[in-house]
């Protein structure tokens, strides 16, 4: 991949959560963190940017304009204002990723174009926090239009900041969102009912987190490094009779892998809905009431 640190410039529209995780990961790694801008309505959340060496504002302005790639990362609610708002300083070049659950590419492809022209220099993505330490899964689909060049750039800057898959569509999106998007938080819920159990059983905090994030990585770890099954190293560690199958029961009984699919399906069905809600005759309402910012 050809960008280096000089030539790639990014303004991430929205400063939450996501953005901070993918520009810290970003930073040093892909280019230096004074080529990241941020657009970010709060001012109250701007301190921790500008300590990070990055330049950041609270209105659109032309602090957006020339540069490579836009991420948008607003939450999927507030994506058609903050397009329509930003519009105005898309420059023909600009690569556009979008971090958004659920907002179809088309649908957001005719926010940032016109009703005749939609954009399509747009590669949608749904990546997960633990970019902020370099260790991030990210899906990615990018739009017919997107040229091989836009598709390289999105897959190096979302590279820089863990594993990437590129996936056909939209609704493989939402199936990525409710596994790697969402899945941080189902591993850090289970982290949690693990250090409460072992606290439960007597162990203090410090030793219950040790050994529950010492497991939970070394048991990635195996599952990562061996050419068995999670399913022949889980019957590895379960003796007869023994303590795991104990456990495992309890499990069983709660019907743990039928909760864990039925919650990933509530996660792609909130992706699907979100999609629905912003996409048909509200995708048409936006590109009629967008156009006229395009400059
Ligand atoms: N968090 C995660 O783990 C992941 C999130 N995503 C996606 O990333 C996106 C962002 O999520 P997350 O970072 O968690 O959300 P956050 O709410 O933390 O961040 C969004 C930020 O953008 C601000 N904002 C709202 N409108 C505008 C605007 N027009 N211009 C500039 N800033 C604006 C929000 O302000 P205010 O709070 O005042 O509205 C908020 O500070 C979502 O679409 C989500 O689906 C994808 C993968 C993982
Ligand atoms: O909860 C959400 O909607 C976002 C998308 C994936 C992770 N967080």
């Amino acid at each position: 991949m050809a960008t280096t640190q000089h030539t790639l410039s990014i303004a991430f529209i929205g400063g939450g959560n996501m953005a901070a995780a993918l520009a810290a990961g970003l930073a040093g790694r892909l280019c230096p963190a004074s080529a990241i801008h941020v657009l970010e309505i709060n001012e109250s959340a701007h301190d921790p940017w500008l300590a990070k060496g990055m330049t950041v504002s609270a209105r659109p302005d032309d602090a957006l304009a020339g540069r490579k790639v836009w991420v948008y990362a607003v939450k999927p609610q507030q994506l058609q204002e903050a397009v329509a708002a930003t519009r105005a300083w898309l420059d023909d070049d600009t690569l556009v990723l979008s971090v958004a659950a659920g907002i179809r590419s088309d649908t957001l492809a005719a926010w940032l174009g016109t009703p005749d022209a939609p954009w399509q220099r747009l590669v949608r993505c749904m990546p997960n926090t633990p970019a902020l330490v370099g260790a991030g899964a990210t899906g990615l689909a990018a739009l017919p239009g997107a040229t091989a060049q836009d598709r390289d750039l999105a897959q190096s800057i979302l590279g820089s900041v863990g594993l990437t898959v590129w996936v056909a569509d939209d609704a493989a999106l939402d199936a990525v969102t409710a596994l790697s998007g969402s899945g941080p938080a189902y591993v850090f819920l289970f982290l949690e009912s693990l250090i409460q159990g072992a606290q439960a059983l007597g162990l203090d905090a410090r030793q219950a987190r040790q050994l529950a994030l010492a497991t939970l990585d070394g048991a990635t770890q195996l599952a990562a490094e061996s050419t068995e099954s999670p399913a022949v190293l889980r019957e590895r560690v379960t003796s007869k009779g023994g303590t795991t199958a104990a456990a495992l029961a309890v499990f069983a009984q709660a019907q743990l892998p039928q909760t864990v699919a039925h919650a990933m399906a509530a996660a792609a069905q909130r992706g699907r809905e979100l999609g629905d809600e912003f996409g048909g005759a509200a995708g048409s309402a936006a590109k009629e009431g967008s156009q006229a910012g395009r400059k």
